[in-house]
């Protein structure tokens, strides 16, 4: 406890030192007074929620040195926030599950393993806007007959309800199995190598037997449970929902959805008492909890790293941007997406012992990207809005949920509206405003918004984000006249700030790296391009994995 409340003033004090331009303008790299000069057992490139979560399993589990290398001036990758006139927007990830009650998701795992305290606030359903009058709630959790309260949703909005709540039914029914791993097996007993089968057989033994039991052993995509064999939805309103769903999670439609995530999400969103997490104070609440559980000498912003430097096949280190070669004793962590990976690697000619990085090369350029976003963040004056009437969440179908010529996914049509005001009034906003987020989530193509002129660059922002703007009309209808800051980001500004290639969401689920390990000794990934993919969660556990696999596995499992 008392390690936890220091470690939350020591976050407090480095977040205060990022946001301040005069301090963080005056150094190129954050170098802490206190550091040592020692090498760290390991060093890890990016400070996405990933690489935190394994640094900090690195150090508090393991009890190993480390140095997080950020390039951005604020941690968090795509989870950061960022201070604009008095608010503190977020530029990515709102929604959570499996924070608040078990089974714990391995994000909130690695914060109590690693004694990090974070306050959650639940709630239990979100607001979904069609196209014309369509309006209504998605009620989480059961009701009083124990039935999803999901079913009078389909009772009202399918043309054949009763098809559909049977086909809902089987569907969460034969997807169970699809969440042993999740529910049953602790993200600490993982590793990013093959010798994950001892630390399962050891101590999770009939987890194990189940795992092996299911398709693909439960990595595959959720195509089988949509289109046949093992199930098949029929129902074009169930199938455009769940579509939706995938799309959320993946920035892909349910199909080509890891199966695992979409049975977890279904599973839980659906449970008794099923609701949705948030951090109380908002992502950077989330991001400052994993940065404290660094020492002041553990985590460097504003540090790019150019290159990691490979000895014979051995990850041994890393080259800055600006020439500095900084050594590890045991090797390198990459949470940087893979496609910045690709130019970390650089293979010298005449090394004859880079067969590894060649072959890590080849697996990456065989890895497809999701596309990119659209974003609106918006200030708003607040009087006369009555919270208590509005979501915390809305999803937005401004061309219709069920379409003959539109998918549901299809470009600019499902915009998610994030309202946290609404359950949230410790986030900094000035008094008497709120603050929203409207984005065309993973369909937003690079190609149109590259070899602009400034002038052209700037009216295809004002007429793209015309579809964002009427997204949040429908949930504020004189939001403009009540607007005081506007931001529209486009894929550049998603590539600039959030360090993704092409602005991309990730990788597609088919070419996921199936765990982190990879060709050159000492190297292990960590992030949304690891199984299981996008999300918060699942780069939590790739960044539990990564670490796992720096210790024997007879020491990983005396650590938990
Ligand atoms: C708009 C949006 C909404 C989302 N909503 C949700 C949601 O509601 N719920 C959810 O669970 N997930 C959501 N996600 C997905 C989730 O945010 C991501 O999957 C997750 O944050 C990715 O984390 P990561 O650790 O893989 O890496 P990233 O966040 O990509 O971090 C990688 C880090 O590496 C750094 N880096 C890259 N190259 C270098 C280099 N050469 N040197 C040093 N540092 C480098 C980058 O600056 C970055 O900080 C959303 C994402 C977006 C964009």
């Amino acid at each position: 406890f008392l390690h936890s409340n220091s470690a939350l003033t020591k976050a407090r004090n480095s977040y205060s030192f990022i946001t301040t331009p005069a301090r963080s303008s005056s150094s190129s790299t954050f170098i802490a007074s206190t550091s040592t000069n020692k090498n760290p057992d390991v060093i890890v490139i990016g400070s996405g929620i990933g690489g935190l979560c394994a640094a900090n399993i690195l150090r508090h589990v393991h009890k190993k040195t480390v140095l997080v290398l950020e390039s951005h001036y604020l941690p968090g990758g795509c989870a950061h926030t960022f201070p604009i006139k008095g608010y503190e927007f977020e530029s990515g990830p709102t929604i959570l599950l499996g924070c608040s009650k078990p089974p714990l998701n391995p994000l909130r795992q690695v914060l109590d393993i690693c004694g990090l305290n974070v306050d959650w606030i639940s709630y239990s359903s979100w607001g979904v806007l069609g196209d014309g009058d369509e309006q209504w709630d998605l009620e989480l959790g059961r009701d009083a007959s124990n039935r999803p309260k999901f079913d009078s949703i389909i009772e009202e909005r399918s043309h054949s309800p009763a098809l559909a709540k049977t086909e809902f039914a089987q569907l969460l029914e034969k997807t169970l199995p699809l969440i042993v791993p999740a529910t049953e097996i602790p993200a600490m007993a993982l590793r990013a190598d093959s010798k994950v089968l001892f630390t399962l057989l050891a101590k999770h033994t009939k987890s194990l037997f189940k795992l092996l039991q299911l398709p693909d052993a439960g990595t595959g995509p959720f195509d089988p449970y949509m289109n046949g064999p093992i199930h098949t939805v029929t129902d074009p309103w169930l199938r455009s929902w769940l579509d939706g769903l995938a799309f959320s999670l993946s920035g892909l439609e349910a199909a080509r959805t890891p199966a695992s995530a979409m049975s977890y999400v279904l599973w839980d969103l659906h449970r008794d008492n099923g609701s949705l997490d948030y951090p109380k104070g908002g992502m950077k609440s989330l991001v400052n909890a994993l940065v404290s559980g660094l020492g002041d000498d553990e985590i460097r912003l504003k540090s790019t790293v150019a290159s990691i430097d490979i000895v014979g096949n051995r990850a041994c280190g890393v080259t800055l941007k600006n020439g500095e070669k900084l050594v590890s004793n045991e090797g390198v962590i990459c949470n940087a997406p893979l496609w910045c990976l690709r130019d970390l690697l650089k293979p010298a000619e005449s090394d004859s012992g880079n067969g590894g990085v060649k072959t890590l090369l080849d697996e990456i350029r065989s890895v497809n990207m999701t596309r990119s976003y659209l974003h609106l963040h918006v200030g708003l004056d607040a009087e006369g809005i009555d919270q208590s009437k509005l979501k915390p969440h809305y999803t937005v179908w401004e061309k219709g949920m069920v379409g003959d010529s539109e998918h549901v996914c299809s470009e600019l049509n499902m915009i998610a509206v994030s309202n946290v005001c609404n359950f949230d009034d410790s986030l900094e906003v000035p008094e008497g405003k709120i603050m929203m987020h409207a984005y065309a989530c993973g369909n937003e193509e690079y190609g149109i918004w590259e070899d602009l002129s400034k002038e052209e660059y700037e009216a295809l922002k004002k007429e793209r984000a015309e579809t964002l703007w009427s997204a949040i009309e429908k949930v504020v209808p004189d939001a403009r006249e009540r607007c005081e800051v506007e931001m529209i980001g486009s894929p550049l500004t998603h590539e600039r700030f959030l360090r993704r290639p092409r602005g991309t969401y990730g990788a597609e689920v088919e070419s996921l790296f199936q765990d982190g390990s990879t060709s050159v000794d000492g190297l292990v990934l960590c992030g949304d391009g690891i199984f299981p993919g996008i999300g918060l969660p699942s780069v939590a556990l790739s960044g539990v994995s990564a670490a796992n696999s720096f210790v024997g596995v007879w020491k990983q499992l005396q650590n938990y």
